[in-house]
């Protein structure tokens, strides 16, 4: 369910300065007489510390597009340049904050919403968080965007041909989707919504995919253009 903005820092009298927070609520809290506390720290002082802007690189695109491999590829570059980076994959968060979820519609939201919620953190602390999900449903991936201000959800959009990511089939998983062994398979037979104004699309070129290394230089040229890369 999508909420209104809410001023935090201003509910409670706070100086409107760096450390006030601008944010959409994404569900409405269950618990009332709650309070906002601001910290003496900002966004900006953490920026400032690390010589980068924060933000969320939103990498979306079907099973096998190459997601995870650009997330890694991308965050070994920004290391390799002092910038520092931390990579949310959706397998692996599967594995922990949300193993109680499953691939029905409604999981994939609340997994998406999870997430959006902790790469908005990321990026309060001034990373350049690279999240990396199928995160098919349009609706989801708009409210994560929500989330973030000023430019600072950058979505990358991972457009392979299914035939591609079929071919490629890493983990098998398109195979048992096609014998019916795996039920909701994304592409196969539960949806993909493909962004209408991602930031960043990436596509096969006369068939061919390029290297992970030219996917990851694409999003590290916008980074640098929109200065996410300096103080
Ligand atoms: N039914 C179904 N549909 C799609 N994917 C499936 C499914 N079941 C398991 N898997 C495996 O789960 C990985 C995708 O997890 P995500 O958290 O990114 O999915 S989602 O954003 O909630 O849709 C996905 O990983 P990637 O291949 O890296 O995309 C698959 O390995
Ligand atoms: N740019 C690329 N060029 C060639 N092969 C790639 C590229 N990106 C990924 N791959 C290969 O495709 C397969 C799926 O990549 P992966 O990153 O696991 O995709 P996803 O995370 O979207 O499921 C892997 O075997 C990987 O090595």
């Amino acid at each position: 369910m999508r909420g209104r903005p809410v001023e935090r820092g201003a509910r409670r009298g706070q100086p409107r300065g760096e450390n006030r927070v601008l944010e959409m609520s994404s569900t409405v809290p269950k618990s009332s007489n709650i309070f906002w506390h601001d910290c003496p720290v900002g966004k900006t002082d953490r920026q400032n510390l690390l010589k980068q802007k924060g933000c969320v690189v939103w990498i979306t695109g079907l099973s096998g597009s190459g997601k995870s491999t650009l997330a890694c590829t991308l965050g070994r570059e920004l290391h390799t340049r002092g910038k520092l980076a931390y990579v949310l994959d959706g397998d692996n968060l599967r594995h922990g904050l949300n193993k109680d979820l499953g691939f029905a519609a409604e999981d994939r939201a609340e997994n998406i919403r999870r997430v959006g919620e902790v790469a908005k953190l990321f990026a309060d602390a001034g990373l350049v968080c690279i999240a990396s999900f199928i995160s098919p449903y349009r609706r989801d991936r708009e409210s994560c965007r929500a989330l973030l201000s000023d430019g600072s959800f950058i979505e990358v959009f991972l457009n392979m041909s299914l035939e591609l990511c079929e071919a490629r089939d890493p983990k098998g998983l398109y195979k048992l989707a096609r014998a019916g062994k795996i039920k909701g398979f994304t592409g196969i037979d539960d949806p993909y919504e493909a962004p209408l104004n991602c930031e960043i699309e990436i596509k096969e070129v006369d068939g061919v995919c390029p290297s992970p290394s030219d996917m990851a230089a694409q999003v590290i040229t916008y980074l640098e253009d929109k200065g996410f890369l300096h103080e």
